[in-house]
């Protein structure tokens, strides 16, 4: 029998009864974990968490007969002194820390909190995704197996071959992507920590995708760190990995493609999460509790542009078969983030 519409808290209806629950995860996540529903830091945070809970699954390991890990099932916050140890994991402690205790206040299970929370939380980011959320993973998780996250220091090759381990194409690792959209690093240099990706970290947009493209002119904070390159202008870091796919011949025209299009964008990072969100769960023992996802501010603009200061000619084209699209520059003086101290 289908379960039955049910009136949730403060009159709001679910199609399905078990998910009114998640009405009031919302409420208490918007007021008391993103500052009211800001598109900030433990936002940012949050959605890299959705990232390392799920990608910890190898069907390899599993066939050489090894613990492959759980994926999207919570293990991150079940066994967080363990997993965010790992190298790749560096800082992700902190939000764990945080998130903990609403998991527990409102007893739904830790893989589904972490994905709700990212999905919640990039919602508030202006232009953002209204991604699906299906509810009903286990709360019984086993340690992950380290190394499976990617490092920004990780070859293509090697960030491909992990990604295409749990199902992904090319074209998808670059649609996922699309959250260095609203990002920071805290640890790849810390004396900088905070230094976004793009000059529009609290907004879901392509920026990304064209200043990754721009040529690298200097190291913003306290010269060259692993896993980081040359970036345009000061205040903004740029992963190794992200300047990589951005220019290899297998990712490099699906990284292009988002520039002018941020409708495309969108709807290619939400089927990609939604298929990341469930990795190495039985979706057929999930229900889908989407409806309370809040709907995001639409974006500012369909079309990215160029930062103060630079020209067309300070992109480095990669995409062999499609030129690249004619895009404005912000007027005024050159773009430079400025760098906050640590606190
Ligand atoms: C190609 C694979 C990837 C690599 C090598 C990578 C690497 C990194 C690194 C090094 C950071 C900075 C962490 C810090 O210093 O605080 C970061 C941040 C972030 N990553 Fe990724 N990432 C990858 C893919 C993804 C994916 C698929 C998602 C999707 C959800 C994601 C979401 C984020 C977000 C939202 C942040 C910002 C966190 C913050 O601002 O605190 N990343 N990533
Ligand atoms: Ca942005
Ligand atoms: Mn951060």
């Amino acid at each position: 029998v289908p379960p039955k519409k049910a009136t949730c808290s403060k009159g709001r209806t679910a199609s399905d009864a078990r998910c009114c629950v998640w009405f009031d995860v919302l409420d208490d996540i918007q007021e008391n974990l993103f500052d009211g529903g800001e598109c900030g830091e433990e936002v940012h945070e949050s959605l890299r968490l959705t990232f390392h809970d799920a990608i910890s699954f190898s069907p390899k390991l599993c066939r050489e007969g090894k613990f492959g890990g759980g994926g999207a099932d919570g293990s991150i916050m079940a066994f967080a002194e363990e997993e965010t140890s790992f190298e790749a994991s560096i800082g992700l402690d902190e939000i764990v820390g945080e998130q903990k205790p609403f998991a527990l206040a409102h007893k739904v299970s830790f893989g589904d909190f972490i994905q709700f929370a990212g999905a919640v939380g990039v919602s508030n980011c202006v232009g953002g995704p209204r991604l699906q959320f299906l509810a009903g993973r286990s709360n019984d998780s086993r340690v992950s197996p380290d190394h499976l996250i990617p490092l920004p220091t990780d070859s293509v090759d090697s960030i491909l071959s992990r990604f295409a381990d749990v199902g992904f194409t090319p074209a998808e690792v670059v649609d996922l992507l699309a959250s260095h959209s609203v990002a920071a690093q805290d640890h790849i240099d810390p004396a900088i920590h905070g230094s976004p990706f793009d000059s529009t970290p609290s907004a879901f947009d392509a920026q990304v995708f064209v200043e990754v493209l721009l040529k690298g002119t200097a190291f913003p904070g306290n010269g060259s760190q692993p896993g980081e390159v040359l970036s345009p202008y000061p205040g903004e870091v740029r992963l190794q990995s992200d300047a990589l796919i951005a220019r290899d011949p297998r990712t490099a025209c699906e990284w292009q493609s988002f520039v002018s299009n941020h409708d495309l964008m969108v709807q290619r990072f939400t089927k990609a999460m939604a298929k990341m969100a469930v990795l190495g769960n039985d979706v057929r023992t999930l229900y889908d509790c989407s409806e309370v996802i809040p709907v995001p501010k639409p974006a500012a603009s369909k079309v990215a542009h160029l930062p103060a200061g630079k020209t067309l000619k300070d992109i480095e084209h990669a995409c062999k078969a499609t030129p690249f699209p004619t895009i404005k520059a912000d007027r005024g003086p050159e773009t430079s983030i400025p760098v906050v101290p640590p606190s």
